[in-house]
């Protein structure tokens, strides 16, 4: 980002940056622990106000109130350093909520995190505050602990750490504290034998799941179709599957409270894939990947793993989320619940909390950071070594891939719907997310649907779902968000913010840890700063704040332009010119065919639904035959496409992202019937339609398919008039005259994205358009099939 359209976080880290030096040597922000305030407060008050209300509970080292870098205004966050833990404790406990200065808005008073922690993964802030970590003499019981720490305030728990086997104390324990104040005190005034120190949150050990989790089955949009094997969607079971597969899902209970998985697995995939994966859900502790099982005459080899996680929920959540997920694409991931081991966990230090190659871990499989590559195999061509992908092909970071799949749903579930209600009806441009396919085909397991995670994820309680304000609201109120340290998938961030009303949409850079949530409203804005800020949502903590006005410059992200037309009108020829540009062309043309190759999902149903006249003796799907039947037929031209349309879209899906982690400018996307199904629509940057003369298009058609005239018009009638699709293009390739002219208005074309590009901000929104539509994956993988 140029230096005058920073961001206020940046700023703010700025600030940060430029005392960190002196400031890290002195110890003054971080020293002693959790002796600094971070408050969310009315812009309009005084560092007098904060002084006079806050000096009362210690020694105030310092009063900073972070100011707008051009208008000096105070923005609304200030830090206030205590001399002790226990005065910063005691002022966090006595002043949140209330209100000073004569302001309306009642303070939001926390501890603010020390520079070390932001990288650091924890889902629970209270336990950071609460729990002492100390050292004890071998000999000491959990009494006797008691016994020299209950002198500072109410002990909530104390926990010896104690040998596995032999069950000796090993000389350390917790001591944890129902206040912070308590806590702090004890920090401060214990014998120093004991060592005391704040400890490090178990990660996720702590997530306020509710006693049970909903995994009952109408939180499942219920399947009707007769898919013969896996199942489409999140997780729902079809007739081919195992009947124990669901069960635990089914009555809404992990009831053993397991929290270890096996895992079937491709072969190819390696741990560090697998790890990522199943990481997508908060508190995994380790992974196991054994080696392939070997290969059986007529059977294909398998990897096998064993997944662990922290809490029962998180386990029971893995696998409702990731059984059946193909991935790589084709290949069926089986997660089940392992109950064949039932001793206890090795305690759950997992990603992030250092472990050394010591570690009981370390035969298990488990990851630092350091240690794991955050590539993951989207669309990994299966490599005889196994080992998966050339990095030029592999997302850059589990981030992106859980946006991209948030998208790809998206499309997907638009494609459903057009397929079922909207082909030759003019469906709307904009895809309809809370609609469900009537056909049944498609799940509806949306992007914000609060039905698809668990909101108890989220550190403070939330205000309950509100409706997204419509997409071409005024935007009253930019927030800026970053995700320490990585953000949740998108459809979670929708649903916290959009809990305070007014949201329009939220948007997550692509492979940053940041974004934007753009409100209508900018007191619901004001008060999602407010909650938020601070708080940890799936593992992440947020920081929340205006963001500085619209950022005109332009990250480098891909976009998508879409070219459509009228059958055999052009525009397989100028998707060839742009290639030979160097432009990627996704063609659905193409796609179609590949999705009804004999054996696949989409073959089976065309047998299904239209009978085996419609298949070859060869076994391929009889195309000319298929077409005489659904150029004439609206019916089963609808139930053709029901059928193709998802598969379809879905393999769109990867294919854009496939490219985008290919570094490419823009992709063009050949898509005959864009309008007329309207799934792709919200994500193109520009649209070009390439038309010629009714009687070109006829005749063209005819020769190139040895059609009769009537089978032609047939045909051409299938879909929208051209005319209608010109009036909603952005550009217009006219394909009536000679081969070398539709070559000329291409390369105008080709040099104006490029140019566009250039010097063109491609807005944010575009960026999501992008992010968005190569993301469009990540929530496959979690949530598709
Ligand atoms: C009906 C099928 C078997 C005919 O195959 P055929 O090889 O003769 O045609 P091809 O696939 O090359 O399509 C040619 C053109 O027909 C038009 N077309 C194809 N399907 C449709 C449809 N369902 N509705 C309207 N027009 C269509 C498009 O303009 C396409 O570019 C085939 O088109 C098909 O499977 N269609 C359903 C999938 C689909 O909608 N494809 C279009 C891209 S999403
Ligand atoms: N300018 C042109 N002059 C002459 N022939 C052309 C011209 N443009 C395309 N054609 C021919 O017209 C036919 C249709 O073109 P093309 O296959 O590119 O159309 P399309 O829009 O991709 O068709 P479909 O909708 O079936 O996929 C082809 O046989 C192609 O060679």
């Amino acid at each position: 980002m140029a230096d005058g359209r920073r961001s206020s976080w940046d700023k703010d880290r700025d600030r940060d940056n430029r005392s960190s030096d002196s400031d890290r040597k002195e110890g003054k922000y971080d020293e002693p622990p959790n002796s600094r305030l971070f408050i969310v407060c009315g812009k309009t008050l005084s560092e007098d106000d904060f002084r006079e209300s806050f000096q009362r509970f210690g020694t105030i080292e310092e009063i900073w109130m972070v100011r707008d870098r051009t208008t000096g205004d105070p923005k609304g966050v200030t830090y206030i350093k205590f001399t002790k833990t226990s005065e910063a404790a005691l002022a966090m406990e006595e002043m949140n909520g209330k209100c000073i200065g004569g302001h309306p808005r009642p303070l939001k008073v926390l501890i603010a995190h020390s520079r070390d922690q932001g990288s650091k993964r924890e889902m629970n802030e209270e336990e950071r505050l609460l729990r002492l970590f100390v050292v004890v003499p071998k000999t000491y019981t959990e009494t006797d602990i008691r016994n020299h720490f209950s002198e500072f305030g109410e002990i909530e728990h104390i926990s010896v750490v104690r040998d596995r086997q032999t069950k000796e104390s090993k000389g350390f324990a917790y001591v944890k504290y129902t206040k912070m104040s308590h806590a702090a005190k004890a920090f401060e005034s214990c014998e120093r034998s004991f060592k005391a120190v704040f400890a490090d949150p178990k990660p996720q050990r702590q997530i306020h799941a509710p006693p049970h989790l909903k995994f009952e089955q109408e939180s499942f949009t219920p399947l009707t179709t007769s898919a013969p094997t896996g199942h489409i969607g999140l997780g729902i079971p079809t007739p081919g599957m195992h009947a124990f597969d669901f069960l635990p899902h089914n009555t809404g209970q992990n009831p053993d409270g397991t929290t270890r998985l096996t895992v079937i697995a491709s072969p190819n995939l390696n741990q560090d894939q697998l790890w990522k994966l199943f990481d997508i859900v908060p508190g995994l502790d380790y992974c196991d990947l054994r080696k392939p099982s070997q290969k059986r005459p007529g059977q294909q080899s398998r990897g096998f793993a064993i997944v662990v996680y922290n809490n029962p929920q998180s386990a029971a959540y893995a696998l409702q989320k990731l059984h059946g997920f193909e991935y790589p694409p084709g290949e069926r991931l089986i997660v089940r619940f392992d109950t064949s081991d039932s001793s206890p966990l090795p305690s759950s230090h997992g990603p992030g909390h250092g472990m050394g190659p010591s570690s009981p871990y370390s035969s298990f499989g488990v990851r630092t950071p350091a240690q794991s590559h955050p590539m993951l195999g989207l669309r990994q061509q299966t490599s005889s070594s196994g080992t998966g992908a050339s990095a030029a092909t592999l997302p850059k970071d589990l981030a992106a891939l859980a946006e991209t799949i948030v998208q790809a749903t998206t499309i997907i579930q638009a494609a459903g719907l057009a397929g079922a209600q909207g082909a030759l009806r003019g469906v709307s441009s904009q895809p309809k997310l809370e609609s469900q396919s009537s056909n049944g085909l498609m799940t509806s397991q949306l992007d914000s649907s609060p039905s698809s995670y668990d909101p108890s994820y989220c550190s403070v309680k939330l205000p309950s779902p509100q409706p997204l304000a419509p997409t071409d609201s005024h935007v009253a109120e930019r927030l800026f968000i970053v995700c320490i340290p990585t953000p949740p998938p998108t459809y979670v961030l929708k649903d916290v913010f959009g809990r305070f009303g007014g949201l329009i949409d939220i948007y997550m850079l692509h492979g940053k840890n940041c974004g934007y949530a753009k409100y209508a409203d900018k007191a619901a804005a004001e008060q999602a700063i407010l909650t938020l800020h601070g708080q940890d949502v799936c593992g992440a903590r947020l920081k929340v704040m205006e963001a500085d006005p619209q950022d005109k410059s332009n990250d480098s992200i891909m976009f998508l332009v879409g070219l459509t037309g009228g059958i055999a009108s052009g525009k397989s020829m100028v998707a060839s010119m742009f290639q030979d540009y160097g432009i990627p062309v996704i063609s659905a043309d193409e796609i179609a065919r590949e999705v009804v190759l004999p054996g696949t999902r989409a073959w089976k149903k065309i047998q299904e639904e239209f009978g085996s006249k419609y298949i070859t003796a060869e076994g391929m799907v009889d195309r000319k035959a298929l077409g005489d039947l659904i150029f004439q037929d609206e019916i089963a031209r609808k139930k053709l496409n029901a059928i193709t349309h998802p598969e379809i879209y879905k393999q769109i899906a990867w294919h854009i992202v496939k490219h985008f982690f290919h570094g490419h400018q823009f992709v063009i996307m050949e898509l005959p019937l864009l309008f007329e199904s309207g799934a792709t629509l919200s994500f193109l940057h520009k649209i070009i339609v390439v038309t010629c003369s009714k009687e070109d298009q006829l005749q063209r058609l005819q020769e190139r398919n040895q059609l009769t005239l009537g089978e032609a018009e047939a045909r051409v009638n299938a879909q929208w008039p051209l005319d209608e699709k010109c009036a909603r293009a952005d550009y217009i390739i006219h394909n009536s005259g000679s081969l070398s002219k539709t070559e000329e208005q291409v390369t105008r074309m080709y040099l104006e994205l490029k140019e566009s590009y250039a010097h063109l901000p491609v807005r944010l929104l575009v960026g999501t358009v992008v992010l968005g539509a190569l993301s469009t994956l990540a929530y496959m993988v979690v949530h598709s099939h």
